[in-house]
């Protein structure tokens, strides 16, 4: 059987989260960061460690059937890919940036330099607006070229913001994208052995968004609780030895989980609980 060929970012920002939700998974994952390719026999899954930047590009050559990188490299890539989901990590912006006061709008951009190491996804944004500009491709650091006078505004990722302040530059102008780390594949070619490991990835992303809640409720009261719970299909209720009571197990999203025990509470539920769910296939 041929093994499923899966591209994982080898360093930067992505690279350990990356790793991590495919080992949550229960894929091997490489334990030394030099280490190129890893095979998974067991698991149908062989793994080659390359740059996020260059991944849509194998991806869209079909060399390997799916890569997990940055939706806004891909979007510069300008590879033939899909996007088949976020992974709910590696979160930023993308954004014009210049000194702090000087811009505040998308049309000063016209004739200006602008610094990126995104030139694909600029130009097109720049296109699109119908502006002319100048823009030029660094490597990275772009923060300082502003400083050294190669240009006058830049476009970068943007998360936390301090590597902007540190260098007195602010965004300003619409956002440009909003990226995170996404699973893609070929566009229209749906590889074999996908849809397994796509549901192995799925199954992470709700155990880690999900918790299991099992209460104990008159059961006059059951309707108004399960409107509180209703779960993904339908929670599960069984009767309790002690009469006019039931026991419900159901799945809840973690977020929002301690306010609906709250309410729980106050319906009439007792003895409730909450656990982790360590995986999941739905
Ligand atoms: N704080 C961040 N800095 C850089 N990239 C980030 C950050 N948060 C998320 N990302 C995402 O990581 C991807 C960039 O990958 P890249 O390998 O260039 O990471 P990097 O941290 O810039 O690594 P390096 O600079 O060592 O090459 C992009 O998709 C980007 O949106
Ligand atoms: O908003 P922040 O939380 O400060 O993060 C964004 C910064 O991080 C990245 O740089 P990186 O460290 O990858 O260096 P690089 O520019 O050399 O890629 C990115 O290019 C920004 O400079
Ligand atoms: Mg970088």
């Amino acid at each position: 059987m041929s093994l499923l060929r899966v591209a994982v970012p080898n360093k930067g920002a992505l690279s350990q989260a990356a790793s991590e939700i495919l080992r949550e998974g229960g894929y091997r994952q490489r334990e030394d960061s030099k280490q190129l390719t890893l095979v998974d026999a067991e698991n149908g899954v062989e793994f080659f460690y390359l740059r996020p930047r260059d991944i849509a590009l194998y991806v869209g050559e079909g060399t390997l059937d799916v890569g997990i990188t940055g939706r806004d490299l891909l979007a510069d890539s300008g590879a033939k890919t899909e996007e088949v989901r976020g992974l709910g990590f590696g979160a930023s912006t993308f954004r014009f940036a210049g000194p702090a006061g000087r811009y505040s709008d998308l049309s000063e951009l016209a004739g200006l330099r602008i610094a990126t190491s995104y030139t694909g996804v600029v130009e097109a944004f720049l296109q699109q607006r119908g502006i002319e500009a100048t823009v030029t491709r660094l490597d990275g650091a772009v923060e300082t070229s502003i400083q050294l006078g190669v240009a006058d505004v830049i476009a970068d990722v943007v998360e936390t913001g301090s590597t902007l302040r540190r260098a007195g530059l602010e965004t300003f102008g619409d956002v440009i994208l909003e990226s995170e780390a996404v699973l893609i594949t070929r566009t229209g070619d749906v590889p074999a052995g996908f849809a397994v490991f796509e549901r192995r990835i799925e199954g992470v992303l709700r155990a880690r968004s999900y918790v299991m809640m099992d209460y104990d409720i008159p059961t006059e009261k059951l309707t108004d609780a399960v409107r509180l719970t209703p779960g993904f299909e339908s929670p599960t209720v069984a009767p309790l030895h002690r009469d006019g009571w039931s026991a419900v197990r159901v799945m809840v999203p973690r977020d929002g989980s301690q306010r609906l025990m709250d309410e729980l509470y106050e319906v009439g539920a007792r003895g409730i609980l909450l656990t982790g769910i360590h995986a999941c296939r739905l």
